[in-house]
């Protein structure tokens, strides 16, 4: 990756990462779907309206064009939430150089299909284009604010991952490379879905036991889940599993965990997104978690009750006792 690169979606994660790629002497074109937000980044390169003390260089340019950001590019990044991201890639399809090599570091499950992103993009804009995603344990703007981090990519193509790990590797920002995508992308969308269940336990003030009993179930479901995907379990174990998994269910700057919060503490569902005012993905990844798992006859009994939480068919102490509920069993 030596020339441009366009980011694409330039919400809280989209933003940083154009910050990290900028601080680290790219080029980057920032791209917002909508054009009123990506004027407002353009007028206050100081960023003080989302994130003061994070001043965009000189580097980062905001555009409200997808066209000509695309354009400018060598290589793309899409940032967008994930039921954007096959909408974003419709678009993208007819305009894309063959050259192109496409990332992306959205967290979820394609809404309308159920699929991986990579599945997703292989089907838009593939079958030969170097495909790579960006996961792991990252907040936005603990990011911007250049906060060290460590963060997986994995790719496709060695090359493209090299490329694109060395595109963001800082002092701050630390990249280490993979070829599994899908536990990669496993990973990411189905801890949104486990930081439900651990702030609503939170919420209940359930207390420390059962937030560290729920995280490690959880990571059983998502090591199961990995396995029947044929995806590494090591990824599992690595930033973008288990790493993820536990900054996602432990701190409250997570979304997904907030909401679950607000869920245990008695608000309703359009209550929790509504005043989070951000990206939740878990509300809809829950239930592409749990559509995925009844396909393919898994077990995954904590996606399961989040996915019954997010559809409004139980309470949030409902789901907690039907949890506690199940009969005993082995751990392994
Ligand atoms: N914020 C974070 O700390 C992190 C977020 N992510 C992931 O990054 C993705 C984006 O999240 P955030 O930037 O945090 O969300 P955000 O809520 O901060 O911003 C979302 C942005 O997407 C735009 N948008 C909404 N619908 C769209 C569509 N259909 N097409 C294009 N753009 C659309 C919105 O205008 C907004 O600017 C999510 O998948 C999230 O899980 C991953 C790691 C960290
Ligand atoms: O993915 C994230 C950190 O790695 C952000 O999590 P939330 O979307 O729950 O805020």
């Amino acid at each position: 990756m030596s020339g441009t690169i366009a980011v694409l979606g330039a919400g809280s994660w989209g933003t940083a990462l154009a910050l990290a790629l900028a601080r680290n002497g790219r080029d980057v074109r920032l791209w917002g779907h909508s054009p009123e937000h990506t004027a407002q980044l353009a007028a206050d390169r100081e960023n003080r309206k989302h994130l003061p003390g994070t001043r965009f260089p000189n580097t980062l340019i905001p555009e409200a064009d997808l066209h000509q950001a695309v354009a400018a590019a060598a290589d793309i990044l899409i940032v967008v939430p994930s039921h954007g991201f096959r909408d974003l890639l419709e678009r993208l399809a007819p305009i894309l150089k063959p050259s192109q090599r496409l990332a992306w570091a959205t967290k979820g499950l394609d809404a309308r299909s159920g699929q991986l992103l990579h599945e997703v993009a292989d089907e838009l804009v593939g079958p030969n284009r170097p495909l790579a995603v960006l996961s792991g344990p990252s907040f936005a703007k603990e990011v911007a604010q250049g906060l060290p981090t460590a963060v997986t990519i994995a790719a496709t193509d060695d090359s493209f991952g090299k490329d694109f790990a060395r595109a963001f590797h800082s002092e701050s920002f630390r990249v280490y490379t993979s070829r599994d995508i899908t536990g990669v992308e496993l990973g990411g969308a189905v801890k949104n879905v486990l930081a439900v269940a651990a702030g609503v336990s939170d919420g209940l003030g359930f207390g420390a036991n059962a937030r560290a009993g729920l995280i490690t179930r959880g990571l059983a479901e998502m090591m199961r889940l990995s396995q029947a995907l044929k995806a590494d379990p090591q990824t599992i174990m690595g930033l973008s599993g288990v790493g993820d998994l536990i900054l996602t269910c432990t701190d409250d700057q997570s979304r997904n965990r907030r909401f679950g919060l607000a869920l245990g503490q008695g608000n309703s569902i359009d209550e929790a997104v509504a005043n989070i005012g951000q990206t939740v993905e878990a509300v809809r990844t829950a239930r592409e978690v749990y559509k995925l798992a009844q396909r393919i006859s898994l077990d995954m009994p904590i996606c399961e009750q989040v996915y019954y939480l997010v559809t409004g068919e139980v309470d949030a102490e409902t789901a907690v006792r039907n949890l506690m509920a199940r009969a005993q069993k082995a751990e392994f």
